[in-house]
């Protein structure tokens, strides 16, 4: 009999790496393998530890029921041809820290990672969750020299995430109903806009006072101290891996999600030369298409403190790396 009729040369399957194989490496490697997404590459600099979560999660899959390859490996040559590259390496922050405390670490990891696997998959789509998030996503843009509309990073689907969450529990209503939009950079200074956050349709403008408004704003925007605080070790993962596989989903099935995405500016928001939070349809090609809100006074403003911010931390990343050589 006919082998060939049972096992045909095999064919191009997507392919998802994903950079760092930690907490939220790790969460995303089984959302995107039990979505039914992708093939996964799992990479991290620590022997043994990608090659023993993606023996588990495969174990898993015989259980959950999807045939999705998933790969551990120290070597940056597994990673070859991927469609979508996700950086998530570097270190976490703990209590008392702010995200800007990480630059001198992960900007040296993140340069290394993002020219390591753009030589391997010139064609991906790169997606950097490490923090400080924004001027990461800028260190990577830098390192991989990608159009900007190939590489962005993943903050706004997870602060909208908070903030929906807190407002569901607030008006004790179901979170599939509630629709909310954080924009700026992942940090303290982030701009949640609770004019364009609804109850199915219904602005929250017009179902709470403001002062709970005000709560649950300052409740998202320390929303990832919050939990550092609680876990002690590390951050948040199981949310931040929900939403990148949001992201990354829209980009692979080309869906077109208009998602709260930390994309290159060039005038949007009268904005340049800087990653920030702004709400962007993502498709195959990546970031389609950035959506200009009108915006009052002040929440441009508050975008214009994150520009600012963000662009310190790029000017202390680009010394480091110029000192070491890596930019
Ligand atoms: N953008 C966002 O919304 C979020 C960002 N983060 C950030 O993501 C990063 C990772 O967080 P976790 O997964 O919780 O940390 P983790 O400590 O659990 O995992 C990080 C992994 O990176 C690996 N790593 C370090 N250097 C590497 C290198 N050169 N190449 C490959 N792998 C390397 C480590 O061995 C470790 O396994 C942190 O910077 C964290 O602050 C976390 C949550 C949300
Ligand atoms: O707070 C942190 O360090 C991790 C993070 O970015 C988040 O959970 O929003």
């Amino acid at each position: 009999m006919d082998s060939s009729l049972f096992f045909p040369p095999s064919c191009h399957a997507t392919r998802v790496s994903i950079i760092g194989a930690g907490k939220g490496g790790s969460t995303l490697a089984q959302r995107i393998a039990e979505a039914n997404l992708a093939n996964v590459v799992l990479l991290d600099v620590v022997e043994g530890l990608p090659q023993g979560i993606a023996l588990d999660l495969m174990q898993a899959g015989s259980v959950e029921g999807h045939d999705r390859e998933i790969i551990g490996t120290n070597d940056y040559a597994d990673t070859a041809g991927s469609d979508v590259v996700v950086i998530t390496a570097g270190r976490p922050r703990t209590p008392g820290m702010d995200r800007s405390d990480l630059i001198a670490t992960n900007a040296k990891i993140v340069a290394t990672a993002a020219k390591e696997a753009i030589a391997r998959s010139p064609n991906a789509t790169f997606i950097i969750v490490t923090n400080p998030l924004d001027v990461m996503t800028y260190i990577a843009w830098q390192v991989t020299q990608l159009p900007s509309y190939r590489i962005m990073g993943m903050a706004g689907v997870l602060d909208s995430a908070r903030f929906q969450t807190f407002i569901a529990m607030e008006l004790n209503v179901s979170v599939a109903d509630v629709h909310a939009m954080v924009l700026g950079s992942h940090g303290d200074l982030m701009v949640p806009l609770p004019r364009y956050s609804t109850v199915n349709g219904v602005p929250i403008t017009e179902l709470m006072p403001a002062e709970t408004i005000d709560r649950l704003v300052k409740r998202t925007r320390h929303g990832g101290a919050e939990i550092v605080g609680l876990l002690k070790t590390g951050g948040s993962y199981y949310a931040p891996a929900s939403s990148i596989r949001m992201m990354v989903e829209s980009i692979l099935l080309n869906r077109c999600r208009l998602l709260p995405t930390s994309a290159y500016l060039q005038g949007e928001y009268g904005l340049e030369d800087v990653f920030l939070g702004v709400p962007c349809w993502l498709g195959c090609r990546g970031v389609e298409r950035i959506l200009e809100l009108n915006l009052t006074p002040d929440e441009r403003d508050a975008l214009g403190r994150c520009a600012e911010s963000v662009r310190r931390g790029i000017r202390e990343a680009d010394e480091i790396l110029k000192s070491l050589s890596l930019l």
